[in-house]
């Protein structure tokens, strides 16, 4: 093992949390291993080791986003890829797409960017404040062989091992199945026979790994707390709000936030006739996000990010 240090940043958005690294500092021979080895919840990146403030974070992260900014170009373009903690690499992570174009605005003070992914290329803005990002996240796509699935048809309400899901892709593949019951607004504690009492991690693996998953499918479950109303001219609009949980392909576990299962939650609830119009507010264990899907066109993600901490960690931990 090389004793070779790289700087690391830390953020999270809405709970979904990853190391950031500049890219450009070429010293990260084996993402995978770096990956594994930093993520890893029981042995990863220790938030105290860094002074950050003891309890509030996390050991470890959902992923290390390998980023690099190239500001030759307006609006300041980004190049993002992210490596999950069982070493795969992702086309497409919204919650990381947010945290890249807050890690790139504490870098340059710019608000706006066109942020490369392998999904494709995504604008970016970051709000006056820094606090919050919003992410053009593409079309979501239902085709099968856009998703995809291993058949002829799309895959809306069917059961597959168990769940009845929808199969969506928003820049990686998801599944999403409606539950009943929400989690309580006030005390984020879910009812009994509602979204939380589901053992996510016992029903999600049969799903994730179904044979109608040809890549895999991230696996989220929904529940409709709220359809929304379109109110009037004096009244204003209460949007639609959906509770979610997800277990994401590439951490194999339940997350705290995902932002394409947001997207994908919404389209999904949108082409069911479930909401009230196309925005929706999507309420992850880690917090709320606000997600556009105006019919055919690009959905949009906006939340909070947040920094944790910085750091140095082993370059190349094998
Ligand atoms: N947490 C992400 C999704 C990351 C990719 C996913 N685990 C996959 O392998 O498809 C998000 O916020 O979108």
């Amino acid at each position: 093992m090389s004793t070779h240090a790289v700087p690391v940043e830390k953020y999270h958005g809405t709970g979904n949390d990853f190391l950031v690294v500049d890219a450009d500092v070429r010293s990260v021979r084996d993402r995978a291993a770096f990956a594994r080895t930093h993520c890893d919840r029981e042995t990863g990146v220790d938030p105290e080791s860094f002074g950050g403030e003891s309890g509030s974070h996390r050991r470890g992260a959902d992923g290390v986003l390998f980023v690099s900014v190239e500001d030759r170009y307006r609006p300041t373009r980004v190049v993002m890829t992210l490596v999950q903690p069982d070493g795969s690499t992702a086309a497409m992570c919204g919650n990381g797409a947010r945290v890249v174009a807050r890690w790139a605005h504490d870098r340059t003070g710019d608000h706006e960017f066109m942020i490369d992914t392998q999904a494709g290329t995504r604008r970016a803005t970051v709000s006056t404040d820094g606090t919050e990002a919003t992410i053009e996240m593409g079309t979501p796509a239902f085709a099968p062989r856009a998703v995809p699935v291993a058949r002829d048809d799309p895959l809306i309400e069917e059961s597959i091992e168990g769940l009845t899901v929808s199969a969506v892709n928003t820049g990686v593949p998801h599944a999403v199945a409606f539950v009943n019951g929400g989690r309580d607004a006030a005390t984020g504690v879910g009812s009994a026979d509602g979204i939380d009492a589901v053992d996510l991690e016992t029903v999600a693996p049969p799903v994730r790994h179904a044979d109608v998953f040809p890549e895999g499918g991230n696996v989220n479950l929904a529940a409709v707390v709220d359809r929304g109303s379109s109110g009037d001219e004096a009244t204003g609009r209460e949007l639609p709000v959906i509770d979610q949980r997800t277990y994401e392909r590439g951490v194999e576990g339940e997350t705290r936030s995902c932002g394409t299962g947001a997207v994908a939650i919404a389209a999904v609830a949108a082409r069911l006739g479930l909401i009230d119009g196309d925005t929706v507010v999507v309420r992850p264990p880690g917090g709320e996000l606000t997600i556009t899907v105006p019919d055919g066109e690009q959905a949009t993600l906006t939340g909070p990010v947040a920094h944790e901490f910085s750091g140095r960690v082993t370059a190349d931990p094998r």
